[in-house]
């Protein structure tokens, strides 16, 4: 790659070998999910999820996405139960979405592509940092939930509201307060596989939790989405869009559902 990794034509997804060869690893994510080849496991736990409003600290475009982080410094924000062993703290949620409402999700659904998908990062707190836990392969937790075109979503637009603070790389504002809980869909029935980061370094480290129930988004907080920008002040504008990456191979993994 002739610079840092992204989703361009010379830097995307198909380029990431380059610099990153677990990318033709084992565990990569994301996958298609199969409903009808997923294995009910009624052994799978109903996820709990624990957050506190007070760890929410700010947004950030990191020029990938935006980021929303938490302070992780005590069990304040937790998953726990699901498909895991332990605690795993809360470190920041963001998003990857399309150029057009019929695309932007990473995990897609027999082939279906979501608007949007939202990710909830946690790490295992077996290990003393979220750094630590990402090189494990049990360190990350990362819950999965899927934007479908419909209805406003009023919670989503808390997160929107920021965005003329945060349109371009490597600005960011404060963002108090918000309970990621308001981001969930009412149902929290769940897949589950092992799986990987699906941004470089692309670490095989993720037990993966897609949620099968969807959550709305407006075409017009769609478009908000696309208004920031992957290019950094000053520099030539490029809106930041396609921020995902392609289902990978599943190379024998099974996926498993917590639901019949
Ligand atoms: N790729 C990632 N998360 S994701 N898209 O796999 O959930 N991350 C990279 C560093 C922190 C989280
Ligand atoms: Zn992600």
């Amino acid at each position: 790659m002739s610079h840092a990794w992204g989703y361009g034509a010379e830097n995307g997804p198909e380029k990431w070998v380059k610099n990153f060869p677990i990318a033709d690893g084992t565990r990569q994510s994301p996958i298609d999910i199969v409903p009808a080849e997923a294995s009910y496991d009624a052994g799978l736990k109903p996820l709990c999820l624990k957050y506190d409003a007070k760890d929410c600290i700010d947004i950030l475009n990191n020029g990938h996405s935006f980021q929303v982080t938490f302070t992780d410094d005590t069990d304040s924000s937790t998953l726990k139960n699901g498909p895991i062993s332990g605690v795993y703290r809360l470190k920041q949620f963001h998003f990857h979405w399309g150029g057009a409402d019929d695309r932007g999700s990473e995990h897609t659904i027999s082939g279906t592509k979501y608007a949007a998908e939202l990710h909830l990062v946690h790490w295992n707190t077996k290990y003393p940092s979220f750094g630590e836990a990402a090189s494990k392969s049990d360190g990350l937790a990362v819950v999965g939930v899927f934007l479908k075109i419909g209805a406003e979503n009023a919670q989503l637009q808390k997160v929107l509201d920021t965005f003329d603070a945060i349109k371009t790389k490597g600005t960011q504002t404060t963002f108090p307060g918000f309970d990621p809980t308001t981001l969930l869909p009412g149902c929290l029935d769940y897949w589950t596989y092992d799986g990987s980061l699906t941004t470089p370094p692309l670490l095989e480290s993720v037990t993966w939790i897609v949620c099968k129930e969807t959550i709305s988004v407006s075409p017009a907080q769609m478009a908000s989405f696309r208004a920031l920008q992957f290019s950094g002040a000053g520099e030539a504008a490029c809106c930041m869009v396609d921020n995902y990456r392609p289902p990978q191979p599943l190379k024998g993994r099974a996926v498993k559902a917590s639901f019949q």
